[in-house]
């Protein structure tokens, strides 16, 4: 029987928040964001284990603020890139995950991810060949750019999806596609399995999981939290 566990890479520097706190620290709804986002996973009864992967230097966090989350396990093992973070994690687990033991990447910078979403991850890929991620069609006209910033081509947009996370691959696997990639070139692991000659499974996701990616994303996942606990 394969387990579950979900590996959050936490070890960022959030510079694109302009802030001098690390974004996965930065105060939501009262409390630091990369709480809602353990909470949020914790939340998920399939999980076996939550395996939360700090930077070795992270001077933020507390850890009187999980004394009451057993299945939690706290790593000091980031790296330079997010890729690399999770490759690190991964390997800490190697003694103790089966290679078909499933492991869920979910970004502790997504702190709105709904629990039943995650589940139904689990339930729609918990016999695939491959695994999957989160991920919602791109609903906007896409534009790219020239140089000027001035519109050199309109992009089509049918059968695109942008992914979110958690993005849901077996052990072995996982570890094996990371270790042949470039990890800098790397943004998401479905593009190491994709790397790898797989072709991951893309599951509806919620415009709601956003990635507090900008100053302006933190007012907006607040108001996303605040809409789930009053509803
Ligand atoms: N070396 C890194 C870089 C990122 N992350 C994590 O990966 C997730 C998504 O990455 P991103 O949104 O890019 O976070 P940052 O790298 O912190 O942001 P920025 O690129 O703006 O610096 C975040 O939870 C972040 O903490 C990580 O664990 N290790
Ligand atoms: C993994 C991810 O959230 C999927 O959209 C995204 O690739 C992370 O990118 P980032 O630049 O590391 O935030």
């Amino acid at each position: 029987m394969s387990r579950y566990v979900a590996l959050l890479p936490a070890a960022g520097a959030g510079s694109r928040m302009a802030s001098s706190v690390p974004k996965q620290y930065l105060a939501l709804l009262g409390e630091p964001l990369l709480l809602h986002t353990l909470r949020a996973m914790l939340a998920v009864a399939e999980l076996d284990k939550v395996v939360l992967v700090l930077s070795a230097d992270d001077s933020w966090f507390e850890p009187d603020w999980v004394v009451d989350m057993p299945r939690l396990t706290v790593l000091r093992c980031g790296g330079a890139s997010r890729a690399e973070t999770v490759r690190n994690g991964l390997q800490a687990l190697a003694g103790e995950l089966a290679a078909d033991d499933w492991v869920l990447v979910h970004d502790a910078a997504r702190p709105c991810i709904d629990p039943a979403d995650v589940a139904r991850l689990i339930t729609t890929l918990g016999d695939d060949s491959v695994g999957g991620l989160l991920a919602v069609p791109v609903a906007d006209t896409l534009k790219r750019a020239d140089a000027a910033c001035r519109v050199a081509a309109t992009v089509p947009r049918d059968g695109l999806w942008r992914a979110q996370t958690p993005q849901m691959f077996r052990h072995g696997a996982l570890c094996r596609a990371l270790a042949e990639g470039a990890c800098e070139a790397i943004t998401d692991e479905a593009s190491a399995i994709e790397a790898a000659g797989m072709s991951p499974s893309l599951v509806m996701g919620d415009e709601r999981n956003i990635k507090v990616t900008y100053p302006q994303d933190l007012a907006l996942a607040a108001l996303y939290l605040q809409a789930r606990t009053t509803r």
